[in-house]
């Protein structure tokens, strides 16, 4: 028996109505990164607790389908209660296993929420149609209905709302789910599973499984009873999961990488494009996909710019983000510091300047970066080709509209991008030549539950969000009927 379970808290896994894994033979600590310190266990689960997952998925699917948009929509919303009742304890519990403050897993805890709300309405409004037949003894009718058991695959960023995102639209559509939460964060989701059971909502409709990522991706790739897989995370993962999806030509959903372009024209409020970008940037730590990643300045305005900005990063306090007031996180892990060190690293070493880089703790286990702005930028620094999911402000300037355009869509990546610009022509030039899905147009935080998020190129595919977000996991059936007219 794992020593792991001994010493720690264990937080089992949610399958079929049950808590399981307490008595499993291997455990993976669960630490917090702004001190390192570990603060529970959970079982490594595999390749049999991932079946067992969609055995329970699949037989819940054959009753939570069958069950009226309205009833759906009422245990959905006293889901949605009792998140809410608990919204500072799960707010807590995902600062601690993922580091951003606690204003912003407050925050997030409230989008997420919104989700359920959102979808559970929404539920109610999977419209079918009737389309006139072209021979008169004929009717055409036009279904949605749930696609089945779906598999949900979630980032360590958003611990809750990259999972009621998928999950919440997901059961409104009718269809049932298996969950695989972030190794790094999965207290959020187990959290959210308990207030689900505790909501009413069947056993078997919402299970969480923890462990071994690959072998539980690849049961649920192989498992012709999932009909759905949906991804948010690392264009690398995605790509692997849509070459085992083509197997069986599973439907995905993939919400991946960005690369962010934040453009600063000659024309725009650069007051508010400071704050925009401090906004856009550092947001949990700058480790959310459509954080800015890169920052175009117009030359005539850039060293104006630069110094507004520099002063919206000196109020920015970097800390544990359990304490008040603090503005910046840890990173995750070690891996994300050290990318954004070697990031740094490379930058300097061509030209590169380190013009402002902040306070942070001294707290040696805590993978904290201080905010930093660099300039004197050349698109051919690894910070402007990779994602840099972290408090990095890479500035670069430019001469002209058609320039920056060029650069900036200069990217496989498509998610989302930023400008600033108060000229009303500008502003419909600039946004509708720039290739990406989400764009914040004099606006650095455009996320929102009403809307569709998702990205161009090899930033995903699908959209999340709004109306659009069921669609996903809705089949379209078409009958026609023939009569004696
Ligand atoms: N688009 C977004 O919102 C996000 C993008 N990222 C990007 O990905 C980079 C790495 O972050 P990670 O959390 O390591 O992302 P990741 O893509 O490795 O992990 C995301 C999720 O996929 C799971 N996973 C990993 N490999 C898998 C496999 N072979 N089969 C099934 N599931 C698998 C992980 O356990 C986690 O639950 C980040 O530095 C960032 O660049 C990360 C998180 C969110
Ligand atoms: O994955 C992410 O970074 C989130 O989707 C960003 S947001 O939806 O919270 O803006």
């Amino acid at each position: 028996m794992s020593q792991i379970k001994e010493k720690y808290e264990v937080y089992p896994m949610y399958i079929d109505g049950a808590w399981v894994g307490n008595d499993h033979e291997y455990y993976t600590k669960v630490t917090n990164p702004a001190t390192g310190a570990v603060v529970g266990a959970i079982p490594t689960g595999g390749t049999y607790e991932a079946k067992l997952a969609v055995d329970a998925a699949h037989t819940a699917f054959k009753t939570w389908s069958k069950k009226t948009a309205e009833e759906r929509y009422h245990l959905l919303m006293n889901w949605y209660r009792l998140i809410d009742e608990k919204k500072d304890e799960i707010a807590k519990l995902m600062t601690i296993e993922q580091g951003k403050p606690l204003k912003e897993a407050l925050g997030e805890t409230v989008y997420a929420n919104g989700f359920i709300s959102w979808y559970a309405e929404e539920g109610k409004r999977v419209y079918g149609e009737t389309i006139p037949a072209s021979q008169p003894n004929k009717r055409i009718l036009v279904r949605k209905e749930p696609v089945g058991v779906v598999a949900a695959i979630t980032p360590w960023n958003f611990p809750a709302a990259m999972i009621t995102r998928k999950v919440a639209p997901a059961l409104a559509a009718g269809c049932t789910t298996v969950i695989k939460p972030a190794t790094q964060t999965p207290l959020t989701a187990l959290k959210l599973a308990e207030l689900a059971h505790e909501a009413g909502i069947p056993k078997g409709v919402i299970n969480v499984v923890t462990g071994k990522s690959s072998e539980i991706g690849d049961v649920w790739l192989k498992d012709p009873r999932v009909t759905k897989i949906t991804f948010t995370g690392s264009t690398e993962v995605g790509k692997t999961l849509m070459v085992g999806a083509a197997e069986n030509v599973k439907k995905v959903s993939l919400e991946l990488g960005g690369n962010a372009p934040f453009i600063v024209m000659d024309d725009a409020n650069l007051s508010k494009a400071a704050v925009g970008l401090v906004q856009s940037k550092f947001r949990n730590a700058g480790q959310t996909c459509i954080c800015t990643n890169r920052i175009y300045v117009q030359e005539s305005v850039a060293e104006e710019f630069t110094a507004l900005f520099t002063k919206e990063l000196e109020k920015l306090k970097v800390g544990n983000g359990l304490e008040e007031g603090i503005d910046v996180g840890p990173l995750i892990d070690d891996a994300a510091l050290e990318k954004v060190k070697t990031l740094v690293e490379d930058a300097t070493n061509n030209g590169g300047k380190i013009v402002y880089s902040g306070n942070k703790p001294s707290e040696e286990n805590g993978y904290y970066y201080a905010p930093t702005i660099l300039t004197g930028i050349t698109d051919e620094m690894a910070c402007m080709k990779e994602e840099i999911f972290g408090p990095l402000a890479p500035i670069t300037t430019f001469k002209t509209e058609e320039e920056v355009i060029e650069r900036a869509n200069n990217s496989n990546y498509g998610l989302a991008a930023y400008v600033y610009t108060e000229n009303l022509s500008r502003s419909f030039r600039v946004t509708e030549a720039l290739e990406y899905g989400i764009i914040g147009l004099n606006d650095g935080t455009p996320s929102a539950v009403q809307v569709p998020f998702g990205g161009y190129k090899e930033s995903g595919l699908g959209r999340e969000g709004g109306h659009f977000g069921i669609e996903e996991f809705l089949e379209v059936k078409y009958i026609s009927i023939g009569l004696d007219i």
